[in-house]
């Protein structure tokens, strides 16, 4: 039984004695019951996954009282009070009797922006102290219906800053619906929001953002579900002869729980096309939607009129979905939002430009009543990209063809405000303030090594980007073999382990997610340490996203680039896209230690390459048999008796040599594995001697676990100065534009 403790439940137990006295019964579902958990002696654990057995929940107040009824002898639930209906009070009203959330005095730099209060104590128990500069911009403009085109910083708060707005009109909205009652329950809600997000993982973690918000909300009294018993099969023996052939009380199901006022679901690929479908059915407010949401829409007619209705549409991420080649589904999902009546052409406006007096002017207009309201978000939206938003904004597409660049997509977008505003809060040089930047140039067969050596020289949890599939199924037995935990993240594993691997970097501090540009965009993960481009990203709003997956919300964070030499030029033509100035420093490395990590990097691939050898003739046995099995057909004797004679003694004994070969390659491995990485200089022998004492790092707890006689350091302490760029280089750069980068 599920401990579910609704907030009138919760409430109730907090009440004073005196609100107690005067609650009334209330009826509830049973799961709605105040459960709580039976305590236990610990030595009562029995391990082993059977204490499941042993979480027993018990449940206080509670009258069960049996009722004849038209559909046969039903249990109802009372959650008693200490007086009866007649002179008690609803025990919900002990909520008009907590004060109202006080935003002027918890939240007085929320205060100005007049949020729900809702989401206000939403905000508050979040410790949201203050809005982040690009709320502060636009949460003014979106809450009196500007359309709005936000470019900020990663991790600086983009998804409130749209999401806000909305849950804010939402919850207005709720309140002036009609209250529940038996008679009324509430009906089924329209979807008055879309968010369109790249990947499933922002979509997912869009969802639980604003669901964050939404949980902490309490229904006022008016909102409350009607008290509704829950009906439960018929226990007793006395089935009333009148009731017979009437409809059986054992199959009387129990009423379904009403949905909460405001609620948002994603719907992303990989999941069950039935679970997305129940998920709209049960009729979500908003939603983080991504692309599988057109092959839900292309099958149901109601939702394709529900979109047309939509009060928000929001783009996150809007530059990287045109990267994501998803145009057709978008296309056809954003024409769904167009209005009949203004799909006509109108004449582009002459063109403005981008400084202060527009953006007073942009504040001047805004949506009309229940007009749909549009956000587009990202970290890296061009500048000319954002002028031509503005030239053409009125221009509505009469060309049907899908879009192929940003400046296609925002124009079928369908702005109901004429001027819609840009905020943009974007840093100089593409980079957040509390971001330190390195890079290491190595030869590619290096790039081993030197990433090992980060991993091992700044533990934490860092994020390697490469640039294929193939490159994180090629390092991740080696970092296995090494004894480093790494959780593989790419477009061909299922959404399930996608999200699991995920889970399990967020969870385990010193580990390392190798993934391919999938997770470059949007992914929240508070702690990340360190972002390691093992590869150079090929534009520079990769580079951008990549690095701000670290330093997010005003954390200190470190990138570092592992350049080969073929990918100097395109490091420079990275800074010169990105207008730097300065150089990116040089990591410091300990070559001699180094050499020595290289020989355990040349062992753990030549396990690997025996493992996979073996692995690969073990398949190339199997298949043929497996095929067979699996067609339930029988195998030729000829062919039969072709795969036994593989099976003959020398070929056994090869295999047995190979085992052998591998095993002893692991046992030395294990070994170098479990000596001491020791800097030049150090003596273990006697540690207080050397040219390099540890006693007083190791005393003083700040010495590096794995490498004896360094001191433990933060990524980005011990950089090299940085040199200023030749002027004739700078021009090289500003050549370049990149591969297809905005
Ligand atoms: N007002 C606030 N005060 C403190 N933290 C906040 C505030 N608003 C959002 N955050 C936190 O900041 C983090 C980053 O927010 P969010 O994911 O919205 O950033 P973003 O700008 O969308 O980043 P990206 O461009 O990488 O997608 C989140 O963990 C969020 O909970």
């Amino acid at each position: 039984m599920p401990t579910i403790l609704k907030s009138s439940a919760k409430r109730k137990s907090k009440a004073s004695p005196v609100s107690r006295k005067r609650a009334k019964t209330v009826h509830r579902t049973a799961d709605d019951l105040p459960w709580k958990t039976v305590s236990r002696p610990r030595e009562s654990d029995l391990g082993n996954g059977l204490d499941g057995l042993l979480e027993l929940e018990e449940v206080d107040d509670v009258q069960v009282v049996y009722e004849e009824t038209d559909a046969g002898r039903v249990i109802r639930f009372k959650v008693a009070g200490k007086e009866d209906e007649e002179n008690s009070t609803r025990v919900e009203e002990s909520v008009l009797e907590e004060p109202p959330f006080d935003t002027e005095t918890l939240l007085p730099n929320w205060h100005s922006f007049n949020l729900h209060p809702q989401l206000c104590r939403a905000l508050y128990s979040q410790k949201f102290a203050s809005p982040t500069p690009i709320q502060s911009q636009t949460l003014p403009l979106a809450l009196k219906g500007k359309d709005i085109v936000g470019v900020a910083e990663t991790g600086s708060g983009k998804t409130l800053a749209y999401g806000l707005p909305i849950l804010h009109y939402l919850l207005t909205q709720a309140a002036s619906l009609p209250s529940f009652s038996n008679s009324n329950p509430r009906p089924r809600r329209d979807l008055r929001a879309l968010i369109l997000a790249p990947t499933r993982e922002l979509a997912l973690q869009v969802s639980s953002h604003l669901n964050a918000c939404l949980n902490q909300i309490q229904l006022p009294p008016s909102e409350q579900p009607p008290e509704e018993d829950i009906i439960l099969p018929n226990v007793g023996k006395g089935k009333s002869k009148k009731n017979k052939g009437k409809a059986n009380a054992d199959k009387v199901p129990v009423k379904p729980k009403l949905p909460p006022l405001v609620s948002v679901a994603a719907i992303v690929g990989g999941m069950s096309a039935q679970k997305q479908r129940r998920i709209l059915a049960r009729g979500a407010h908003s939603r983080c939607d991504s692309w599988a949401l057109w092959d839900i829409l292309q099958e149901d007619d109601d939702l394709a009129n529900q979109i047309e209705r939509l009060r928000f549409i929001v783009l996150d991420e809007a530059d990287r979905m045109i990267e994501a080649g998803h145009f057709v589904e978008l296309d056809n999902i954003l024409r769904l939002t167009l209005r009949q009546s203004k799909d006509d052409e109108i004449e582009p406006e002459p063109e403005v430009g981008l400084d202060a007096t527009e953006a007073e002017e942009d504040s001047k207009e805004g949506i009309r009543d229940g007009e749909l309201q549009t956000f587009v978000f990202s970290a890296t939206f061009s500048k000319d990209l954002q002028k031509n938003l503005k030239k053409h904004v009125r221009l509505r597409r009469k060309n049907d063809k899908p879009s192929s660049t940003l400046d296609d997509l925002l124009m079928k977008l369908d702005f109901r405000d004429p001027k819609p505003a840009v905020v943009d809060l974007s840093p100089v040089g593409g980079v957040v303030a509390t971001l330190r930047e390195s890079k290491i140039e190595c030869l590619g067969n290096d790039k081993d090594a030197y990433l090992y050596y980060f991993l091992l020289r700044y533990p934490g949890r860092s994020l390697v980007f490469l640039s294929s599939i193939d490159g994180i199924r090629r390092l991740l037995p080696l970092m296995d073999l090494l004894g480093i935990a790494a959780f593989p993240l790419h477009s061909q594993l299922e959404q399930r382990q996608r999200l699991k691997n995920l889970d399990r970097f967020k969870s385990t501090p010193r580990s390392v997610l190798l993934a391919t540009d999938v997770a470059a965009r949007g992914l929240d993960v508070p702690a990340v340490d360190h972002v390691v481009h093992y590869q150079v990203p090929r534009t520079a709003d990769t580079y951008v996203h990549r690095n701000g997956r670290t330093a997010r919300a005003m954390r200190r964070g470190f990138s570092l680039l592992i350049v080969g030499p073929d990918e100097r030029k395109l490091v420079r033509a990275l800074m010169g896209s990105l207008t730097r100035q300065e150089e990116i420093p040089e990591m410091p490395v300990e070559l001699y230690l180094l050499d020595k990590l290289k020989t355990r990097i040349q062992l753990a691939r030549q396990i690997d390459v025996a493992q996979h050898r073996m692995r690969k003739e073990k398949h190339d046995r199997n298949w043929l048999k497996e095929a067979a099995e699996a067609m339930e057909i029988e195998l030729d004797s000829d062919l039969a008796s072709e795969l036994e004679d593989e099976e003959d003694v020398p070929s056994k004994r090869k295999r047995k040599d190979a085992d052998a070969k591998t095993g002893a390659l692991k046992a030395e491995l294990k070994q170098l594995l479990a000596q001491p990485l020791v800097a030049r200089g150090v003596s273990t022998r006697y540690i207080t001697s050397g040219t390099t004492s540890i006693v007083d790092d190791i005393l003083a707890g700040e010495h590096n676990e794995a490498m004896v006689g360094l001191k433990r350091a933060e990524a980005g302490s011990d950089l090299v100065a940085v040199k200023k760029r030749k002027p004739n280089v700078k021009d090289e750069f500003e050549e370049w534009t990149g591969f297809g980068a905005s």
